[in-house]
């Protein structure tokens, strides 16, 4: 008999409006399990409600129906950790002290913190820049810093809100490799948004497609591209097919997004 595990993420037919002279329903029953180690990113047309799933999931918003659950495996164990688009990095603290600052929130004490801080830093590929300042950085390494900084946080669930959408291209398809790097050797429990289609089928186990406004969740995909991914995956007719069929559920979503603030 197969044993059916706790999901490490649970939403349950949650709804979130936001009240006002025009009330907006943002998010409309919406029921996801995350398993642990798994890697979800959901896709869907601006405005459908992404951000607000992945604030409700943190915590920091309740939704006005439903339920979300994280299921603890430490008690003191901060449950999310999020990277944003922009990566918000404190500018008068240096690189170090900026990933350092969510241990030391949990008094870790500083040696410890300095040597978690570094850990990260050195799986970012900025081992040397511990002692610079933000405005040292380009936009690449600040956002790889604000990688480094959710990652110390050593929390249940990782949870990131476009964490590539404003760099360049190149810069991106790097990010790309290194984030799925990280999926590969660290396995953390990740949601992930995203417009780039073609990075979410390359980074994740499952990809979630949201409806228009009241965003719903209208399709679940699948990719098993096996246990060794590498960025080779870019090249394979797979990837090509997969990306193009989740681009044709998703075109009219954006088309009647698209119409909606046209109005
Ligand atoms: N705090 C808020 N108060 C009122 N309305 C809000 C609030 N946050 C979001 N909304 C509305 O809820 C809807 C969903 O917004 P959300 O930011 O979650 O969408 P999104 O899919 O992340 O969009 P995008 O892809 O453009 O970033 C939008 O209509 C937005 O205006």
């Amino acid at each position: 008999m197969s044993v059916q595990m706790q999901p490490k993420v649970r939403l349950t037919d949650v709804s979130k409006r936001f009240p006002g002279k025009e009330q907006v329903t943002a998010l409309e029953d919406v029921s996801l399990d995350i398993a642990e180690a798994e890697f979800v990113s959901i896709v869907g047309p601006s405005g459908c409600g992404k951000s607000t799933l992945l604030r409700l999931v943190a915590g920091l918003y309740e939704p006005s129906s439903g339920t979300v659950e994280i299921e603890s495996s430490q008690p003191d164990r901060p449950k999310t950790a999020m990277v944003f688009q922009e990566h918000a990095l404190f500018p008068w603290m240096s690189v170090r002290e900026n990933v350092m600052f969510g241990p030391r929130n949990r008094n870790v004490p500083k040696k410890d913190a300095a040597g978690i801080a570094n850990e990260q830093l050195a799986r970012l590929g900025l081992a040397r820049f511990g002692d610079f300042y933000p405005h040292q950085l380009s936009g690449g390494m600040k956002q790889r810093v604000g990688i480094a900084r959710a990652l110390a946080q050593d929390a249940e669930v990782l949870l990131m809100d476009e964490p590539l959408g404003a760099l360049d291209a190149q810069t991106r398809t790097l990010l790309q490799e290194q984030i799925l790097e990280l999926r590969q050797q660290t396995k953390p429990t990740v949601l992930y948004i995203t417009h780039a289609i073609d990075e979410a089928v390359f980074l994740s186990d499952r990809v979630v497609l949201m409806s228009a406004r009241p965003g719903r969740i209208r399709d679940i995909v699948e990719l098993d591209f096996g246990p060794d991914r590498t960025p080779e995956l870019r090249g394979t007719p797979e990837f090509a097919a997969l990306s193009q069929d989740i681009w044709n559920h998703l075109r009219d979503e954006v088309q009647a997004a698209m119409a909606v603030d046209d109005r």
